[in-house]
């Protein structure tokens, strides 16, 4: 009995143990490199097992280390990541990452050379996969649309002295990419190719403005949601900016952009990067910038869902941006995209929620992994449809924005899997078949992957049987090797009808008071304090002295600094607060603005208010 007892608690413990190693590894930033000293013990460790990489950190012991980091190193340096990347995606579901096989009714047909033929022609195409992602990825950037047409031809015509061209898939012609020798890791200080004229010359122009620097394949969303827009725009993952700036750069000046992200800090680099990108201030006058969970972001609470474009560019596994940063593969788990599809979907579904009838939403990711991709959009239209009947929401179609950027349809097909050491899922006594790690395929669906103790197993990670209906292969993926870019995913959805009313509103969380958490860090609380109006008194001694004053409806302060005064885009009330002709005090907004438009008029030492010039 005691024995027993025992290997109970030792299996318990084993398997807290993986746990811990799969949460801190979802856990860890992107950018976290593997510690140089790390990659040397590496080699002596993998030789005897990964068990023994993991007994040498203590891993399980709960020891002085701390047991999270200690894990996450433990599952790197046995490489587990590559290891368990390579076999998920060799074994998806055919058409993931390579061209889907013919029907079954022409395979019979095919003679036993013809086929053996496919099926190597099918390893290429995914050791072609691989390789693609072993490359470094070229710096890819645009000369931002605000630029005066004079100066994008003399950056154009720069561009072209030093041997380069834009891409030939780009009708605007201004997006390049350099070549493949100068990346992140070539042109950075003290890199090789830090003096090239070329990364001089880019270093220069993002520092002015004048460029922007992003991924090709990122820009996609965007661009598929039009080039026009007069509308009212929420890009509810927003941080760190890319793609807000280059909705702002494209909007018009009827257009407002709300850029929602939910970590504070991120919002405060956001902030940073729109500042750093110096768009003129008519561009500035539309934007707010706002600190939500998307799954919770807020009704207005005058207009209800009122956005014509919702931009949902969700937290994501990253294994798209391998090429970007190498750290991601060698931690890689599919147990990482498992856990972050719920969530996935839940941001998803706001976003629709949120959207005006006839809008149109943008949902992406930078992952190849269809759990977070079509499992997501087919689980969104799904819920769309419990609220409102069948063809609440459509997948569209759409034009290549990019045309001759190579794209994929998305996938009908997919399979779900975990990690598992094995010999654990037997409770095998024998310690050696613990060594290895390897893919679970969970075949049978979800009730049978939930009896054998899949971690975070939900129905709608599985395709189910109706999935053609959702019209999945409208959606887009882009392979690293189709175009030398990263890999992304998008699909575009238009609301139909209205959806019937939810179960509970959803309002703004409580704001949460900054504190002192035990170990004397901050916590999670936000740094600052919203904008709100204007108030009353204020605003009448400004009038005084400055007749011309946009509306009370248009100036906003921030609760705790009453020495800046910024002006706000003009549908801010109307949407937010629900008064547009007046100061309102007494009425605060549901939505978290961190920041808004720009700074208009600021206190003198005097305490009088002087206007802020306009940088043009
Ligand atoms: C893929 S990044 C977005 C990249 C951004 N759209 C761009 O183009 O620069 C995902 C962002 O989602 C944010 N995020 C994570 N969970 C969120 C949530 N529940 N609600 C809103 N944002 C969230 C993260 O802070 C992160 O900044």
């Amino acid at each position: 009995m005691v024995n027993m007892a025992k290997k109970a608690e030792t299996t318990k413990k084993k398997k807290n143990d993986k746990r811990k190693a799969t949460a801190a590894a979802a856990a860890t930033s992107q950018t976290a490199q593997q510690p140089k000293k790390a990659k040397n013990d590496n080699k002596a460790a993998m030789a005897k097992g990964p068990n023994s990489l993991r007994n040498a950190h203590n891993v399980g012991m709960g020891e002085t280390v701390s047991e999270r980091k200690a894990n996450e190193l433990w599952f790197r340096k046995a490489n587990y990541g590559t290891v368990l990347f390579e076999s998920y995606y060799k074994n998806q579901s055919p058409s993931i990452i390579v061209a889907p096989p013919p029907p079954s009714s022409e395979l019979q047909k095919l003679s036993k050379n013809a086929k053996k033929s496919l099926k190597k022609n099918r390893q290429r195409q995914f050791q072609s996969f691989m390789d693609c992602l072993a490359q470094p990825l070229p710096v890819a950037f645009r000369i931002r649309h605000t630029v005066p047409q004079n100066v994008k031809a003399s950056l154009r015509a720069t561009l072209k002295s030093l041997g380069l061209s834009p891409v030939p898939y780009d009708p605007t012609h201004l997006i390049y990419q350099t070549p493949p020798s100068l990346n992140k890791a070539t042109i950075r200080k003290g890199g090789p190719s830090y003096s090239h004229p070329l990364a001089s010359f880019l270093r220069t122009n993002l520092t002015s403005g004048h460029l922007s620097r992003q991924e090709i394949v990122s820009m996609i969303p965007v661009l598929c949601l039009g080039p026009s827009l007069t509308s009212t725009c929420l890009d509810l993952c927003a941080s760190p900016g890319s793609k807000t700036l280059q909705l702002l750069e494209t909007s018009t000046p009827s257009g407002l952009i709300v850029a929602n992200d939910v970590h504070p800090g991120r919002v405060s680099s956001l902030e940073a990067a729109i500042s750093r990108a110096l768009l003129p201030s008519s561009n500035l006058e539309r934007l707010i910038i706002s600190n939500h969970d998307g799954s919770k972001f807020p009704d207005s609470p005058t207009l209800g869902p009122c956005y014509d474009k919702v931009l949902v560019d969700v937290p994501c596994s990253g294994d798209g941006t391998i090429r970007k940063d190498s750290s991601i593969l060698p931690r890689w788990n599919p147990n990482t995209s498992n856990a972050l599809h719920s969530l996935q979907c839940d941001i998803g579904f706001r976003g629709l929620e949120v959207l005006k009838v006839g809008g149109v939403m943008a949902y992406s990711t930078c992952t190849f992994n269809p759990v977070e991709d079509e499992a997501v959009v087919a689980e969104i239209v799904r819920r769309a449809e419990g609220r409102a009947g069948e063809g609440a929401v459509e997948v569209e179609g759409w034009e290549n924005p990019l045309p001759g950027l190579v794209k994929r349809e998305g996938v009908v097909d997919w399979r779900v899997a975990d990690f598992v050491e094995a010999g654990e899922e037997e409770e095998e006594e024998d310690e050696s078949k613990g060594e290895e790690v390897r893919i679970r395929w969970h075949d049978e669906g979800y009730l049978k992957a939930k009896e054998v103790g899949m971690e975070g197993a939900v129905e709608s990670l599985w395709p189910r049987e109706d999935i053609k209906r959702y019209n999945l292969d409208r959606c887009c993926r882009f392979l690293p090797h189709d175009n030398d870019t990263g890999g992304f995913f998008v699909a575009l959805l238009k609301k139909h009808k209205p959806f019937g009313p939810r179960k509970t509103q959803v309002v703004a969380e409580k704001k949460k008071k900054k504190k002192k958490n035990k170990g004397g860090g901050e916590s999670e609380a936000p740094e600052l304090q919203p904008l709100r109006p204007i108030d009353h008194k204020t605003y009448s001694s400004l009038c005084s002295k400055h007749p011309d004053l946009p509306p009370a409806s248009r100036l906003y302060q921030r609760g705790d600094d009453r020495d800046t005064i910024y002006l706000v885009p003009v549908q801010t009330n109307e949407i937010f607060v629900g008064d547009n002709s007046s100061g309102s005090e007494e009425k605060e907004s549901p939505l978290n603005i961190l920041f808004a438009g720009r700074v208009f008029m600021k206190k003198l030492e005097s305490g009088e208010y002087e206007l802020v010039v306009k940088n043009n």
